[in-house]
């Protein structure tokens, strides 16, 4: 990953003093109980809307900052892809879009035109954590929803699946992300799935060794191996990024690194590069101090690149089209 050359030097920026809890506490103070509506009933009623809108910040908050770009669709007939429709953002949900639009509208209808779809996201993301047995964390809000959106901004910015642990520290720093961040973060895989193709690079043929990867349980290997075949295999399918827990929010994620459990390769190598090694340990020990670290850091990278005022946002009405 080249970090990014063509962002604006803002993005270096952490504006944590821009955002503040109580920002719509007299615009629109039922703000979070009418999104909390929503999530509440998306995680009974769908509950992989959790993982697939935590999944969704991320990849909004890393692209232009936290900003709702990622959100906007693609005009029909232009050539010019909006970001969601980047390689990198293929497999994000529409469960997780759904639960974003759902709470839009319903924030639009008792406060139409004062809160942007970047700080529904980041209520709804919270929101999904919690509910699935993560921590509970204040929102700052005051985003301002972005004015552009678009593809090629993308892949510098978002990591692979078998990114090294060199180029995930360099991407989190470039955001302003320590590496104990890092690590912390990742523990979202403690929920949700992947697709194959992100993982079949290790079962079969690893970096041409015409072997798996020998970091790889044997026998979640064999498993692995009869949902993702070499040929022919159904681009469908998904398996759990944590086998032991897929919908609870706990550090399992962290204790089955240690075991050679990890399905992606960047997350095993998280636990084998002496950088990280310590810190996930330390968080597979401990699951109290992983969780307050977990809230932590997602109150850091929710602000990541904000934008404030109508020179570069907007308080858009619907998250799928500029205003
Ligand atoms: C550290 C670098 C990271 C890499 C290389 C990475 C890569 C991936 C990949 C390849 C998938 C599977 C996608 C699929 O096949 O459908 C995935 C899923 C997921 N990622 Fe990450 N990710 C990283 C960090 C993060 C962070 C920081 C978060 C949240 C703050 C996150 C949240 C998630 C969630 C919740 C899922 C499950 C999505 C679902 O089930 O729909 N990831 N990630
Ligand atoms: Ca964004």
């Amino acid at each position: 990953i080249a970090p990014t050359t063509s962002q604006p030097p803002a993005l270096r920026q952490i504006h944590h003093r821009d955002l503040s809890v109580d920002y719509y506490s007299k615009k629109c103070p039922q703000l979070e109980n009418l999104v909390g509506s929503i999530t509440s009933q998306r995680f009974k009623e769908v509950p992989i809307s959790a993982p697939a809108t935590i999944r969704l910040f991320f990849h909004d908050c890393f692209v232009e900052g936290c900003d709702g770009s990622i959100l906007i669709e693609t005009k029909k007939g232009s050539k010019k892809l909006a970001e969601r429709d980047a390689y990198e953002n293929k497999e994000l949900r529409e469960e997780g879009f759904e639960s974003i639009n759902k709470a839009k509208a319903l924030v639009e209808y008792h406060c139409p035109s004062l809160v942007s779809c970047s700080d529904i996201l980041a209520i709804a993301a919270r929101d999904f954590i919690h509910l699935a047995g993560g921590p509970y964390y204040q929102v700052k809000k005051g985003r301002w929803d972005g004015k552009r959106s678009t593809a090629t901004n993308v892949p510098p910015n978002i990591p692979r699946s078998n990114s090294t642990v060199d180029q995930l520290i360099k991407l989190f720093a470039f955001k302003g992300l320590t590496v104990e961040e890092l690590v912390v973060l990742s523990g979202s895989h403690t929920i949700g799935f992947a697709h194959c193709k992100n993982f079949v690079g290790r079962l079969y043929n690893f970096k041409g060794t015409k072997r798996p990867d020998p970091t790889l349980d044997p026998r979640l290997l064999k498993e692995l191996r009869m949902s993702c075949p070499f040929y022919g295999g159904s681009t469908g399918v998904v398996l759990p990024l944590d086998a032991t827990t897929p919908f609870v929010f706990v550090n399992g994620y962290f204790t089955g690194l240690g075991s050679k459990m990890a399905l992606l390769e960047s997350d095993q190598a998280i636990f084998l590069d002496p950088r990280t090694k310590p810190i996930a340990l330390e968080m597979a020990r401990d699951k109290q101090r992983f969780l307050k670290a977990y809230g932590e850091a997602m109150d850091k990278m929710g602000s990541i690149g904000v934008k404030r005022g109508k020179k570069h946002g907007e308080i858009r009405t619907d998250c799928r089209v500029f205003l």
